[in-house]
C-alpha cells in the first residue's frame, strides 16, 4: 500500500504572544530541508494568525484552533470559516477534546463545524478520543466509533479532511499512549473509514496521532502503521523541538 504523506501539525492552544511568532520564523527556515519527509501546518492563537499567514508564506500551512458552524451572524466572540479562510488560512481544527470539554461540544455540532470548514474551503481536522475512565471500561473503540460516526459529515475527502487521534488521558499529561494502543486505534479509524467512504478515500485519509508527542518518541509513533503524522501540542511551541519531531517523519 502506498504511504500517505506525513503531516506534522503544531497546535499552540491559548500559548504564544506576538513576540512567540519567531517560533514559526524558525520553522519557515527550516522548512526547505523538512519539505522531502513532511507537510507542515502551525495553528496559533486565532488573534496571531494574521500575522502567522505573513510569516509563513508558501512553506508552513496556518490553521485554526475552532470555527463556528454558521457563515456569519450574532454569535460573540466566535470566529465563521469564512473569515479564517479571508485571511488566508487553509486548515481548522474542530472538535478538540478541550472544545469538547470546556464549551460542551457534541459530536452533532463538531460534524457542523466540519461542514462549515468544507463550505468555506478549508481542511477539516477532526479530532476525536478516548477519555482515561473509557479506556479503562474497554470503551476506547466504540467511543472512536461513536465519534467519527457523528463527527464526520457524508462527503469525506482525503483533500478535505484529516482525522486526528488524540487519547484525551495522553495530552498534556507526558503518557503516550503505547504503539500497540495507537496501532489498534488507528487500524479501527482507517477500516471504519474505508466502509464509510470506500476504499480509495478510506486508505488516502490522513490520520494523525496526539499526545505527548515529543522529539524523543517522534519515531516511535510516527512509524506506527496507519499513523500519518502528529498533532503535536505542548512540543510545537519551541521550534527546535517542533523541527525535531519532523525530522523523526519516516522518509517515504
Ligand atoms: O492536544 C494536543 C494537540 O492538539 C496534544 O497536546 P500535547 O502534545 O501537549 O500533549
Amino acid at each position: 500500500m502506498m504511504s500517505n504523506r506525513t503531516l506534522i501539525a503544531g497546535n499552540w492552544k491559548m500559548n504564544g504572544d506576538r513576540a512567540a511568532l519567531a517560533e514559526l520564523g524558525r520553522i519557515v527556515a527550516a522548512q526547505p530541508n523538512l519539505s522531502a519527509r513532511c507537510d507542515l501546518l502551525i495553528c496559533p492563537p486565532a488573534i496571531l494568525l494574521s500575522e502567522a499567514v505573513t510569516i509563513a508564506g508558501s512553506s508552513v500551512a496556518i490553521g485554526g484552533q475552532d470555527c463556528h458552524a454558521d457563515p456569519s451572524g450574532a454569535h460573540t466572540g466566535d470566529i465563521a470559516a469564512e473569515m479564517l479562510a479571508d485571511i488566508g488560512v487553509t486548515h481548522v481544527l474542530v472538535g478538540h477534546s478541550e472544545r469538547r470539554a470546556d464549551h460542551g461540544e457534541s459530536d452533532a455540532v463538531v460534524r457542523a463545524k466540519a461542514l462549515a470548514a468544507w463550505r468555506a474551503g478549508l481542511v477539516a481536522i477532526v479530532c476525536i478520543g478516548e477519555t482515561e475512565d473509557e479506556r479503562s471500561a474497554g470503551q476506547t473503540l466504540d467511543i472512536l466509533g461513536r465519534q467519527l460516526a457523528g463527527s464526520l459529515p457524508d462527503g469525506v475527502t482525503a483533500a478535505s479532511t484529516v482525522v486526528a487521534y488524540e487519547p484525551v488521558w495522553a495530552i498534556g499529561t507526558g503518557k503516550t499512549a503505547t504503539v500497540a494502543d495507537v496501532e489498534e486505534a488507528h487500524a479501527f479509524i482507517r477500516t471504519t473509514l474505508t466502509a464509510r467512504f470506500g476504499a480509495a478515500i478510506g486508505c488516502a485519509v490522513r490520520i494523525l496521532y496526539g499526545g505527548s508527542v515529543k522529539p524523543s518518541n517522534a519515531a516511535e509513533l510516527l512509524g506506527v502503521r496507519n499513523v500519518d503524522g502528529a498533532l503535536v501540542g505542548g512540543a510545537s511551541l519551541k521550534a527546535d523541538d517542533f523541527i525535531a519531531i519532523c525530522q523523526n517523519a519516516p522518509q517515504h
